[in-house]
């Protein structure tokens, strides 16, 4: 069974100042994410990621549409209801939002005193979840004397007290340094794999998507604008706004500036070849455009390793006769997509401009 159904979610704020329009804050959304999965949702500032999460945990609510949190309808649901749904959701925040004055394990047995667990049964449970978070000895100290870091562990341990099975993580590493983010990010894989728990991550880092993430959803304007399974989105992005998020991590063909400074540097004819995971390789790629007449140099771009599936974009310089240049090109067009680049020099593109 699908673990979040969403149909026509709308979400609707009153317009600020009078006869204003009312915003739209999740205009029309449906998705649905399975069981097991780490579904990213990236968008830009106000795309709506944040109010779609508080939906989903019920936090507010919906204007209108359907949630169905494994397989039980939330929206209009009385409050006492809601609490039950609630306990089969955990969340995670950026600024952690742990509660000062309590101990590290005092933080983790919050939502467990709430729910009345037993104190013997409680103390067992807050021992193996900070062991599972690797601060199996920081039980005793407060939130001021760990690191960021340490503090979304933390976070991340009283998200799970409770056994859910949906962890809603709303940019929970964008506090964080890049080593920090990394190590979250391998522990909410390890929360994925071995307690088989649904996660979804809210995001406005496409590296957070392409590390964790098994599928996306691009929000523009409360809307999803395109989703999918990663590796399929990565490499075959369609909707511009997800493009502009594919290029920040997977670079596509150079333009603009970069191509002035390769054309400044390199003679001949370039041409970008995208390869994905169908098979043929850079090995192939090469084997095809060297021949009798033909230099062929790599002078930008790379492949990247996306959900264990590989996917880039190489660009070559060709020199040679055109017509034995001819002759590559369509030879490796045979096993791969390839775009013929137009030169451009830095001069005539400023006198153009
Ligand atoms: N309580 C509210 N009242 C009125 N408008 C709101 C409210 N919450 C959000 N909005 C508006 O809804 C839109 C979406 O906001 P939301 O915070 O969900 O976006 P977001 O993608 O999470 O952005 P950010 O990353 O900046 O948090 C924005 O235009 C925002 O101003």
């Amino acid at each position: 069974m699908t673990m979040i159904k969403m149909r026509d979610v709308v979400k609707e704020y009153p317009g600020r100042g009078r006869n204003a329009e009312p915003i739209h804050a999740v205009d029309g959304v449906s998705l649905d994410i399975e069981p097991g999965s780490i579904y990213g949702v990236i968008g830009y500032s106000g795309a709506g990621k944040s109010t779609l999460v508080r939906l989903i945990n019920a936090l507010e609510p919906t204007s209108s549409g359907s949630i169905e949190i494994d397989g039980e309808e939330i929206v209009g649901k009385s409050e006492s209801q809601l609490r039950e749904v609630r306990t089969e959701i955990g969340m995670i925040f950026q600024q952690f939002n742990l509660f000062n004055s309590r101990t590290v394990a005092g933080n983790v047995a919050f939502p467990l005193n709430i729910a009345k667990v037993e104190p013997a049964e409680r103390n067992a449970r807050v021992k193996e979840l900070l062991e599972f978070v690797g601060l199996g000895d920081r039980a005793k100290a407060y939130p001021d004397q760990l690191s960021g870091g340490q503090k979304q562990r933390v976070g991340i341990a009283r998200a799970l007290s409770t056994s859910p099975k949906i962890l809603l993580a709303d940019e929970s590493t964008s506090a964080l340094d890049p080593q920090t983010t990394s190590d979250v990010l391998d522990l909410l894989e390890r929360v994925n794999r071995e307690l088989g728990i649904t996660i979804v991550v809210i995001t406005h880092e496409m590296d957070v998507i392409k590390r964790l993430a098994t599928h996306v959803a691009v929000m523009e304007n409360g809307r999803v604008v395109e989703n999918g399974a990663v590796y399929d989105v990565f490499s075959n992005p369609q909707h511009p706004a997800t493009r502009r998020f594919v290029s920040t991590v997977v670079p596509g063909a150079p333009e603009g500036r970069e191509l002035e400074v390769l054309c400044e540097r390199h003679p001949g004819r370039l041409i970008a070849i995208t390869l994905n995971d169908s098979g043929t390789g850079q090995r192939e790629v090469l084997g095809r455009l060297v021949r009798d007449g033909v230099g062929a140099e790599l002078i930008a771009g790379g492949m990247h390793e996306i959900t264990g599936r590989s996917f880039g974009h190489l660009t070559f310089a060709l020199t040679g006769d055109d017509a034995r240049v001819d002759e590559s090109i369509a030879a490796v067009r045979e096993i791969a997509e390839v775009v013929e680049l137009e030169r451009v020099d830095a001069a005539s593109a400023k006198a153009g401009a």
